[in-house]
């Protein structure tokens, strides 16, 4: 039977100073019952076979002795033939045996001397490494009887006299102790190289350790050896003191520490563990005891001791202000502020005549921002073109600006990303690889949805929530595409697109139930919305018509429910195109359907249809510049402020000044860009990119007016406006919506109810305004507003829309 023991955790230890670090310090191998590995047991099983080839057969060494002498061997198959040969034939001579052996190390040579030079301290080595290795309970037994069977005392004539793990001095036995089962707590799991390293200098530490505390019973050799490896130690202990410190200067350094509040001095005397009496020290320290904060002292009242002791010390830090004892009494906003002395010098400066020529009551309230905006002069230099010459020379394509609305979930991302693929606008590879992208995260149905659905948002939740822009041409016309959100919970974001368009796209879900759903959300209010701002025109896409096998049933159903509610809300029957197709598959979007179930459509493509209709209302380029900020951005690093919006009315050019209206705040346009590409020019009905200069961000906001410095738009705080009811309106608190921007009001007064058509009052001061009812209102502001006659706005209350409104003064 081989010896069942702690033996392998010996075969670990490293003796040599060179010897690296093993993985096996730290993980005790997996064994069985016997304490051995199945790795050993084969190797053993080898081994003994080769033992037995080895061996004279008249030697007649068993099978357990073979296996003995191997375990005790460490599986060395020479050694174990010279024992067994020595052991069971003693007529050999023992001469021969040195030259089998392996050339030994330092340690062991020293080793080996010391157990040479003092006989009497040879006793029992291995049985000094089994004391220390039988600790671990689960090895016990295996090592008492090795210890019984194998380290019996030995004897100048015994064969383990001179091996030299049989001579491990005392203190390198701590080494030998038995591991725990698992990687130590407090190195992370023990197996990163980290850990690894960390380990290993613990080691050593500890070796070092225990080479101090035996150090004065040990032999020269040992001594020697204890005198080298506490070299090293000292080398390593000031080398490492010396980086610690250096580290930890460098550390403070980087990070100053925070003064934490020191307990008062009063919990310091109160500690429990009595200290021994002070002998009287033969150098005097210095007092290293910290010093209570400034904090401390400040809660708890002043030690006075504490206080001397503290004036010694050179760290000590005035609390801000408390040399001057009558700083409560002194009155710090006596005199002007540091802001009041900027904007009296600013205010000195020239005052907008523009600005100044239109004053308001609301004026009153910004006259001294108004104040702050002089600077007319622009710093970017202007081409001076006549825009209005340039725009009819240059023989542009109509333009077309497109909200497209509808119930959330009809499939107006999806339709819009296939229109742009058709159209060759986007390529196949990066449709491909949003396919694999919308694949990954399971959703691989919304691949086309994401060409306009662009934020990380809208892709994992598979939801539109913002505006989305992209552009394309047919033969005739440059269109603008505003996808709008048709979650409910994303209203005012689709009104920031709708007060941007020039006609309406209203995509309707075909499939069962769908449209009846879709009817009672978002399809009507968006519907609503779009005409209450101006939208005349609306294409209705009735999508998906794939779900419902192309059944011209379903789609006259939807079409003419969807006619009759369309007229009852102001549209012209004239004016509403309806068109069959499937954003998925993209059947009668770009090209004619193909499915024979779908042979009764004969009308327009959904392209087609766009493309035929009206030009838009005749642009008033010719008017004072107004664009409505749909979005402020950093442009890049040559252009830090940058705004994007449509211009409602006028035209711009590089080099031109804008007012940014609530602000006041003058801006020069230092660039511009129309669709991604760099222009000298921009008119009514685009939507370019205004990169800026000379104006801080914190002016511009969206919703916020850009304007004609010379002809302003006039701030006001209360206007009445004709309103569509789509709830009923009464005297109450409303949010006010004008393209981006927002603001808390009220309907103050029902001034009347009027008719539909005619405009003609029906009612004076009604009680009330019910649903689908015209009536005029007034509305106060919270804050003033940049609004004028004609604008339209959208009035909401706890998240649904109340009415939408025109501007009548
Ligand atoms: N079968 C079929 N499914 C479609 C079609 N069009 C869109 N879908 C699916 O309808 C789901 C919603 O499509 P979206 O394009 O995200 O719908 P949406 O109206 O833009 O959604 P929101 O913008 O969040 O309101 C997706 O799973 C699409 O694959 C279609 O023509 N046929």
């Amino acid at each position: 039977m081989p010896p069942k023991s702690g033996h392998l955790r010996a075969k670990n230890v490293g003796y040599d100073d060179d010897d690296g670090y093993s993985d096996d310090d730290y993980y005790e191998e997996e064994q069985s019952g016997d304490g051995m590995t199945d790795e050993d047991r084969e190797q053993l099983r080898i081994n003994t076979a080769k033992v037995k080839e080895s061996l004279d057969p008249s030697i007649g060494a068993t099978d357990a002795e073979i296996q003995e002498s191997l375990w005790h061997y460490y599986f060395d198959v020479g050694k174990t033939v010279t024992y067994l040969k020595n052991k069971l034939a003693p007529a050999q001579p023992k001469t021969e045996q040195p030259k089998k052996q392996k050339a030994v190390s330092r340690f062991d040579q020293a080793a080996a001397g010391v157990e040479q030079s003092t006989p009497g301290k040879q006793s029992s080595s291995a049985a000094r490494i089994l004391e220390s290795t039988c600790t671990a309970p689960s090895m016990g037994s295996a090592l008492s009887t090795l210890s019984v069977m194998s380290f019996k005392a030995p004897q100048q004539t015994d064969f383990f006299w001179d091996t030299p793990w049989g001579n491990v001095p005392r203190h390198r036995l701590g080494q030998i102790s038995v591991e725990p089962r698992f990687p130590r707590g407090g190195l992370l799991g023990g197996s990163t190289k980290l850990a690894k390293l960390a380990a290993a200098r613990k080691k050593k530490q500890e070796e070092a350790r225990s080479m101090e505390g035996d150090a004065t019973g040990t032999d020269t050799a040992v001594a020697l050896l204890d005198r080298l490896s506490l070299k090293n130690k000292e080398r390593t202990t000031t080398s490492d003191t010396r980086g610690q410190d250096a580290e930890r200067k460098s550390f403070t350094k980087k990070y100053p520490r925070k003064r934490s509040p020191s307990p008062p001095p009063a919990a310091l005397e109160t500690e429990e563990i009595p200290l021994p009496e002070p002998t009287q020290p033969a150098i005097s320290f210095p007092n290293l005891r910290a010093n209570p904060s400034m904090f401390a002292s400040t809660l708890c009242g002043k030690d006075e001791q504490g206080a001397q002791e503290q004036a010694v010390g050179s760290s000590t830090f005035p609390i801000p202000y408390a040399a001057f004892h009558s700083f409560e009494d002194a009155n710090p906003f006596a005199g002007p502020s540091p802001d009041d002395i900027v904007r009296k010098a600013q205010a000195r400066r020239n005052k907008p005549k523009a600005a100044q020529s239109k004053k308001t009551t609301g004026e009153k309230l910004i006259e001294p921002m108004t104040k702050l905006t002089v600077d007319e002069t622009p710093r970017v230099k202007s081409k001076n073109l006549n825009v209005v010459q340039e725009f009819e020379k240059s023989g542009m394509k109509r333009m077309a600006n497109f909200v497209v609305i509808g119930h959330v979930d009809h499939g107006k991302s999806t339709l819009m990303g296939r229109l742009l693929y058709d159209l060759k606008v986007i390529d196949q590879r990066s449709i491909d690889k949003l396919r694999k992208e919308a694949e990954t995260i399971g959703k691989s149905s919304f691949a086309l949805a994401w060409v306009m659905d662009q934020t990380s948002e809208e892709r994992s939740r598979g939801v539109t929530v913002d505006i989305a822009t992209n552009y394309f041409e047919t033969e005739q016309t440059r269109f603008t595409i505003l996808d709008a959100p048709g979650h409910k919970d994303f209203i005012p974001n689709m009104i920031a697109g709708a007060s941007q368009a020039d006609f309406a796209v209203l995509v309707i879900d075909a499939s069962t139930n769908s449209f009846e759903s879709g009817l009672k959300g978002q399809t009507k209010e968006h519907a609503l919305l779009v005409r209450s701002m101006g939208v005349q025109r609306l294409v209705v896409a009735v999508n998906k018509m794939d779900t419902v096998s192309w059944l011209q049933d379903r789609f006259d159903e939807i079409s003419q429910q969807m006619s009759t509610f369309l007229v009852s809300a102001s549209f012209s029957a004239k004016t509403i195109t309806f068109i069959p197709c499937a954003g998925l598959t993209g059947e009668n979007v770009t090209r004619k359907v193909e499915d024979p179930n779908a042979t009764w459509y004969t009308g327009p493509t959904l392209v087609a249809a766009l493309d035929s209709s009206e030009p838009a209302a005749k642009r008033n380029i010719e008017k004072p510049l107004r664009l409505t900020i749909g979005d402020v951005f950093r442009g890049g690093i040559t252009n830090p402020i940058s705004i994007s919006g449509r211009i409602d009315a006028g035209s711009l050019q590089i080099g031109d000044t804008i007012l940014a209206m609530p602000a006041a705040e003058t801006a020069s346009i230092k660039g511009l860009e129309v669709e991604n590409e760099p222009v000298d020019w921009a008119v009514a009905g685009q939507i370019p990119t205004l990169h800026l200069a000379d104006i801080d961000p914190v002016h511009l906001r969206l919703g916020d007016i850009a304007c004609d410095p010379k002809a302003p738009i006039t701030l006001v705080k209360s206007f009445t406006c004709k309103i569509l009811a789509f709830e009923h309106v009464l005297p109450m608190s409303v949010d006010v919506f004008r393209g981006r921007l927002q603001a808390e009001g009220k309907v103050t007064r029902l001034v009347a109810t009027l008719n539909k058509t005619s405009g003609e009052v029906v009612k004076n001061k009604p009680r009330i305004v019910k649903p689908a009812e015209v009536a005029r209102v007034v509305v106060e502001l919270e804050r003033e507003l940049p609004l004028e006659k004609g604008t339209r706005v959208v009035l909401r209350e706890g998240g649904n829309t109340v009415a939408a409104g025109l501007l009548e003064g």
